[in-house]
């Protein structure tokens, strides 16, 4: 299996060099050269498998090279931290599958990709004896899963960059008290969009990159997004299991386009999903795109959903690929139009193709609010904003033709203010967050501006 990039200079490298390259060193974002596909017959297979066993085998169609009882020894290390013996287990309420992501060290869906990345990273520096200096943004989960990934490691120095009071207190306080040596938390003054910018502009200084050895853990990292195809499978199997069905849909909220392209890769490698549900707060340019072909930068707004709080979805770049026929010309072309106009729209034809894998719509804060109390009212069971949103979008758009899932991405204790206006009571604190107000923490206040982090990485480089 080898590895190209969405803007066609990187051609064939191997699944090893894709994860220490992060962002393709020509701009774009790496991407297997071809897609594997499970029969029918494979996929009933994975379903009597167990989370780790399921990951081993899909993750080892995509990493040639690494050999099995080494793979398999970091996949099962990766999953024995999860609170849940089953790792992504699924619940039944009100007649919707929640697939409860939140089970990690960090209660949040990013931990299932971050704990196997950090493992692998280690791996690889190992075997190369070399040193990682990781930059990363984050709107607030994937920051402290990619820290606890890789806290307290060898070799390996991690940089994180949050919008300063634009995350959740509780985000914000599992980001700040790691105060392990190789651990940087930088807030800047500005949005998510401005970290992930800044992030793509340092990894696009390649003697920078080479000479401090910059390591990606967003989801522009192919690892992560590969980590993320599993619990699709792990999820359909269960409910097939349950419920004997031959499709299901998935609802996904989303902001950076990594969860839900992580759906579309199952997709494409045949689990019958009939559509995927793009579920977006008010920052909701992916749901215009896939409702009116309208892909148009707006205004970062602030919801109860903080992590989704995002316009400029990186991940958009690989279903561009795709929708585009794997031409890299056409790619690169539509990437500089975007990025001179702030917007690209999609002809009907083009539309009607989208259509075929998704299905979109999205929640106002009030409507989040809602989605939360009447889904407690009913059930007692609680939502986090972003899962509601999912909840809310997924089942307005499907009418009981075939199973619904929807990804519960995070735990609500860590939006613990939205959950409070909703029900008027505080999700139940897990043992992990005990005291976390009370710890010591660490972090730097600086300018959204890449010199600025240029140079405090060069500072704090390992
Ligand atoms: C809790 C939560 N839900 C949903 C999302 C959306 O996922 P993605 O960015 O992969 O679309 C994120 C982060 O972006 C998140 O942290
Ligand atoms: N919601 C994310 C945003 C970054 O997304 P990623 O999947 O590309 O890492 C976060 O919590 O940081």
């Amino acid at each position: 299996m080898q590895y190209i990039s969405t803007r066609g200079q990187i051609q064939e490298i191997s699944f090893k060099e894709a994860v220490m390259m992060g962002l393709a060193d020509d701009g774009g974002l790496l991407l297997p050269a071809s897609i594997p596909s499970l029969s029918a017959g494979d996929i009933a297979a994975l379903s009597k498998m167990t989370y780790p066993e399921l990951a081993l085998r899909i993750i080892s169609l995509f990493a040639e090279g690494i050999p099995a009882d080494d793979l398999k020894d970091l996949v099962d290390r990766s999953y024995s931290t999860f609170s849940h013996k089953e790792v992504t287990p699924v619940v039944h309420q009100d007649g919707i599958y929640i697939l409860e992501l939140f089970h990690g060290p960090t209660l949040a869906f990013k931990d299932v990709a971050l704990q196997f990345l950090g493992n692998l990273f280690e791996y690889l520096l190992k075997e190369r004896g070399e040193k990682m200096n990781i930059l990363g943004a984050t709107s607030g989960d994937t920051g402290s899963a990619a820290i606890y990934g890789v806290r307290g490691k060898e070799n390996i120095n991690i940089f994180i960059l949050h919008p300063h009071q634009k995350v959740s207190p509780i985000q914000e306080l599992q980001m700040t008290t790691v105060t392990d040596p190789n651990v940087f938390n930088l807030a800047i003054r500005g949005t998510f969009d401005d970290g992930q910018r800044i992030v793509k502009e340092v990894f696009g200084d390649l003697d920078f990159k080479s000479e401090f050895s910059l390591g990606a853990v967003n989801s522009i990292n192919w690892a992560r997004v590969l980590a993320q195809v599993v619990y699709y499978f792990y999820a359909f199997g269960r409910v097939q299991r349950d419920t004997g069905c031959k499709e299901a849909y998935f609802s996904v909220p989303t902001g950076n386009f990594g969860d839900i392209f992580a759906g579309f890769i199952a997709k494409r490698m045949g689990l019958p999903i009939r559509r995927l549900i793009l579920a977006t707060n008010e920052n909701d340019i992916l749901s215009r795109f896939v409702g009116k072909g309208d892909y148009s930068i707006a205004d970062v707004v602030e919801t109860p959903a903080p992590s989704m709080d995002i316009q400029l979805a990186s991940n958009f770049e690989r279903y561009l690929y795709y929708l585009m026929d794997q031409d890299t010309a056409k790619v690169r072309k539509a990437m500089a139009d975007f990025s001179s106009t702030g917007g690209l729209s999609f002809d009907a034809n083009l539309q009607q193709r989208v259509a075929q894998d998704f299905l979109s719509g999205s929640a106002t804060r009030s409507e989040t609010i809602d989605t939360i109390r009447d889904f407690y009212q009913k059930t007692g069971y609680i939502l986090d904003p972003h899962t509601a949103i999912g909840v809310k979008v997924g089942k307005e758009q499907t009418g009981g033709e075939c199973p619904l899932i929807c990804l519960a991405t995070a735990h609500p204790a860590k939006f613990g203010d939205a959950v409070q206006e909703a029900i008027n009571t505080s999700p139940t604190m897990p043992d992990s967050l005990a005291g976390i107000e009370k710890r010591p923490s660490r972090c730097e206040i600086i300018d959204a501006e890449t010199d600025a982090v240029r140079n405090f990485v060069e500072q704090h480089s390992c």
